[in-house]
């Protein structure tokens, strides 16, 4: 019998975290450590270079400070930015590791030779409307046609980038993933919807967020099995 998973909304979660951030909790570190330590276990099995698509926002963050560990570990790691905005310390990160920035069209132009890309475009930031656009669709529709071959993976930072975290809503511009790793609570939107269809396996990295939400917030349940790591830092 597959335990009910508990999911809960962004701004829940968002709110859950607030404290946490205030009481100076480095969550944005502890989540990249848990997310290069679940591409680690990917590549283990097919080894081969990491394409990272970064956005503008802290998602793109967690992305980036994950390309840091995976490009120490000796991986070749691409960054592309798919906006003009990027969160500068976590770039700096990356590339003083030996990740290698490249430019969106030339992604666009040819087949990818990454086996695995890391999807940090957009995670619960996402607007109302979490539709890609500009870069970040033009980028995610050059790579569709090998991710639904199968010939790159995807693993998706937080929330598949262009599904709405809560509703599940999205249109066809958004890399369907092998895994999501997502931190602090499930959200409701990889649970409803193009959730279940387009997040993969869900890997749950544990910020110690779930007691205070359970306290304060609805939640929705679905019987989707979630694989729970905690995060290296708190372990
Ligand atoms: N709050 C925290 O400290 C933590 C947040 N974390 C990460 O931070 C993320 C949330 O970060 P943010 O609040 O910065 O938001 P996001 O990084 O999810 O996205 C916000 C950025 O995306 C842009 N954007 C909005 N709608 C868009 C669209 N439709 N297409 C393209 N770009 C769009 C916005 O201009 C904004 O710059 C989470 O998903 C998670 O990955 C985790 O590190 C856990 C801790
Ligand atoms: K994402």
């Amino acid at each position: 019998m597959t335990e009910r998973t508990v999911a809960y909304t962004a701004d829940a979660i968002r709110a859950a975290e607030a404290p946490l951030l205030a009481a100076g909790r480095p969550l944005m570190r502890e989540a990249a450590r848990a997310l290069a330590a679940v591409v680690a276990d990917e590549l283990a099995r097919t080894p081969g270079p990491v394409l990272v698509l970064a956005g503008s926002g802290d998602n793109g963050g967690d992305a980036l400070f994950a390309a840091a560990d995976i490009a120490r570990a000796g991986t070749r790691v691409d960054v592309v930015l798919t906006r003009d905005r990027v969160h500068r310390e976590a770039l700096d990160t990356a590339l003083a590791a030996g990740a290698r920035l490249r430019d969106a069209s030339e992604i666009c132009a040819s087949d990818p030779d990454h086996v695995l890309v890391l999807d940090g475009i957009l995670g619960i930031g996402a607007s109302a409307d979490p539709r890609l656009r500009g870069t970040a669709r033009a980028v995610v529709e050059a790579l569709l046609p090998a991710v639904v071959a199968g010939r790159v993976r995807v693993v998706a930072v937080d929330v598949p980038s262009g599904l709405h975290p809560d509703s599940g809503e999205a249109d066809a511009a958004v890399l369907p993933a092998e895994t999501t790793v997502t931190f602090g609570a499930v959200k409701a939107g990889l649970l409803r919807g193009y959730g279940p269809r387009l997040s993969g396996r869900l890997v749950l990295v544990d910020l110690g967020l779930e007691p205070q939400l359970r306290r304060v917030h609805p939640a929705i349940t679905a019987a989707v099995p979630v694989v729970r790591r905690s995060s290296p830092e708190r372990a």
